[in-house]
């Protein structure tokens, strides 16, 4: 086990959800396929209700602009009042969202009308999310050690709160000071990542931002915001390089010494050397030179040298 500080200046932890806080199994064998099952129903049940029109006019927006792809699905407009037109429907939108969940897609629309349909089962008690056990103890001490946390996550912010509101662990929401989801942008994207310490009210750089994606660390990461990778079991593999480039933690976990640091540490494994002195001034030049090890200029290496000569 490695212990990796974060960076001083770091008050804000902005967690994903699906292999960072929850098993990608939760979301791919309970969550996706309740949507399957139930999409069908669901609409025959609620396609009257103008929240259930909203969620369809959202799809069929999505299907213009996917037009183009392969095996898109379009979705129709209502050409009549009839019972056959409105089955119809309800099929091509079932085909569009049974596409979409084919290619995991993160589009709004497809998220939107997830969040809605989860909402019955999570609150009929048919469904309680998961977390991996590190993940509620070291949030609860971040918050104690003055830290915020917010989680930013493809699945809309409602479903993000029924999962954080029926847990294994019971209601946990009450620990996440926010929420963000696609609408604020995608998390490919790094005009998000700077959208979102806007609405904190905070600097990009006080952010640290853990995911299991490295497309989204890297999208963060240019956004001036710290990044960390989280490896947990059945997450997709990473390159050699990205193994190399990024930090890796495999856990949030604090280690059982208390070590006095000038925030809080987090575990995960991989290159990274194993700091044993902390101080504020020094954290934070050596968090960045081991983050990325073969690209930072020379300055910051001058500054890791200081670093070692202090530490020994
Ligand atoms: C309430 S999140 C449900 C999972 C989901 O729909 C999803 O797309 C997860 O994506 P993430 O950005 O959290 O990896
Ligand atoms: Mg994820």
């Amino acid at each position: 086990m490695v212990v990796l500080s974060v960076p001083a200046e770091v008050t804000v932890i902005l967690l994903d959800i699906e292999g960072t806080t929850t098993p990608i199994a939760f979301v791919k064998d309970i969550l996706f396929p309740y949507i399957e099952d139930h999409v069908k129903e669901y609409l025959q049940t609620h396609w009257e209700e103008e929240e259930c029109q909203q969620d369809v006019s959202l799809l069929r927006k999505q299907a213009e602009e996917d037009a183009h792809l392969d095996g898109a699905v379009p979705i129709p407009a209502a050409s009549g009042d009839g019972e056959d037109d409105r089955e119809r429907m309800i099929q091509a939108v079932v085909d569009n969202v049974c596409w979409q969940m084919s290619l995991d897609r993160k589009t709004t629309a497809l998220k939107q009308l997830q969040g809605h349909m989860w909402r019955a089962a999570f609150k009929a008690g048919l469904m309680k999310a998961e977390f991996f056990e590190d993940v509620v103890p070291a949030v609860r001490k971040w918050r104690e050690a003055g830290m915020k946390v917010y989680v930013y996550s493809s699945g809309s912010v409602e479903a993000q709160k029924l999962l954080f509101g029926h847990s294994t662990e019971g209601d946990v929401l009450e620990l996440f000071d926010g929420h963000f989801d696609t609408k604020i942008g995608h998390k490919v994207e790094s005009e998000s990542y700077r959208k979102i310490a806007s609405s904190i009210g905070c600097s990009t750089s006080n952010i640290l931002f853990l995911t299991d994606v490295t497309v989204e660390a890297s999208a963060a990461e240019a956004a001036d915001v710290h990044v960390a990778v989280v490896v947990r079991p059945g997450n997709a593999g990473l390159t050699d390089d990205e193994k190399t480039y990024y930090r890796l933690i495999t856990s949030f976990g604090c280690p059982p010494r208390v070590l006095p640091l000038p925030a809080f540490i987090l575990t995960g494994e991989g290159i990274h050397l194993k700091i044993r002195i902390y101080t504020r001034e020094f954290c934070k030049c050596a968090y960045v030179y081991f983050q990325n090890p073969f690209h930072r200029h020379l300055s910051r290496r001058q500054n890791l040298s200081s670093v070692k000569r202090k530490l020994m």
